[in-house]
């Protein structure tokens, strides 16, 4: 399961590039409110920092399809071509996702709230689909089998659209999709660092220096022996 960052803030972004083994970046216009500043400032500073070759997704604003087909391609010529559009899975979304799948475009089918959004935007040729996993078990829902279901759907109609879940809050709907096996899982950067924050982990570390310092003497390592 390929882990993006889902964050626009490059300091937080560079952190788990550091720490983590993550493969893009994702933001939604959300998420660019927060880093307060011009959108594609702060998208083409995320992207000189991740490389050409690395996912970043971004999303389109328009709510008709010429609009979204036109600021795709913008992104797309500022961004890079390895620039997944993100575009709601709404009636006119699905009309660009078809006319820019066509066109070679990376689209990532986004706001899927049930299993046949997600259908419908991997047979109109989008490359992810994001269910939003938190938000549909918000609405008293089950977003992990939504994501499930999706991702059995696509598999079993021989489509070659993956999974990227999206909207995670904990680290057990994060591993229930990673165990299962989709594609991909956007998280933002709290939810990743709790992904191995184990206290007893940490104790045994602890324990492992003690003994060795018994052994050999304090502050000593492998390094200095
Ligand atoms: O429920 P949240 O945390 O706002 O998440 C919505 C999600 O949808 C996305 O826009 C899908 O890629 C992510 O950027 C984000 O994780």
């Amino acid at each position: 399961m390929k882990i993006l960052v889902d964050h626009a803030d490059i300091n937080a972004i560079k952190k788990m590039y550091e720490y983590y083994p993550v493969d893009g970046v994702t933001t939604n216009p959300s998420i660019l409110k927060k880093a307060g500043r011009n959108p594609f400032d702060v998208l083409s500073e995320i992207r000189a920092f991740i490389g050409s070759e690395a996912e970043l997704h971004a999303q389109v604003i328009s709510k008709d399809a010429q609009g979204m087909i036109k600021e795709a391609y913008k992104m797309r010529e500022v961004l890079g071509e390895n620039t997944f559009i993100k575009i709601p899975v709404i009636p006119e979304g699905l009309k660009a996702i078809k006319a820019l799948a066509k066109e070679g475009v990376n689209i990532t089918g986004t706001a899927i709230y049930n299993q046949m959004q997600g259908f419908l935007a991997g047979k109109a040729g989008a490359k992810y689909v994001a269910p939003y996993v938190n938000r549909i078990d918000n609405l008293g829902a089950n977003g992990i089998q939504v994501a499930k279901d999706i991702h059995d759907m696509l598999k079993n109609a021989g489509l070659e659209t993956e999974i990227l879940a999206a909207s995670f809050k904990n680290s057990q709907q994060v591993l229930e999709l990673a165990k299962y096996g989709v594609g991909a899982s956007t998280i933002a950067p709290d939810v990743i660092e709790n992904l191995i924050k184990v206290d007893a982990a940490r104790c045994a570390v602890d324990v492992f220096v003690k003994d060795f310092e018994a052994l050999c003497g304090e502050n000593k390592t492998m390094n200095n022996l």
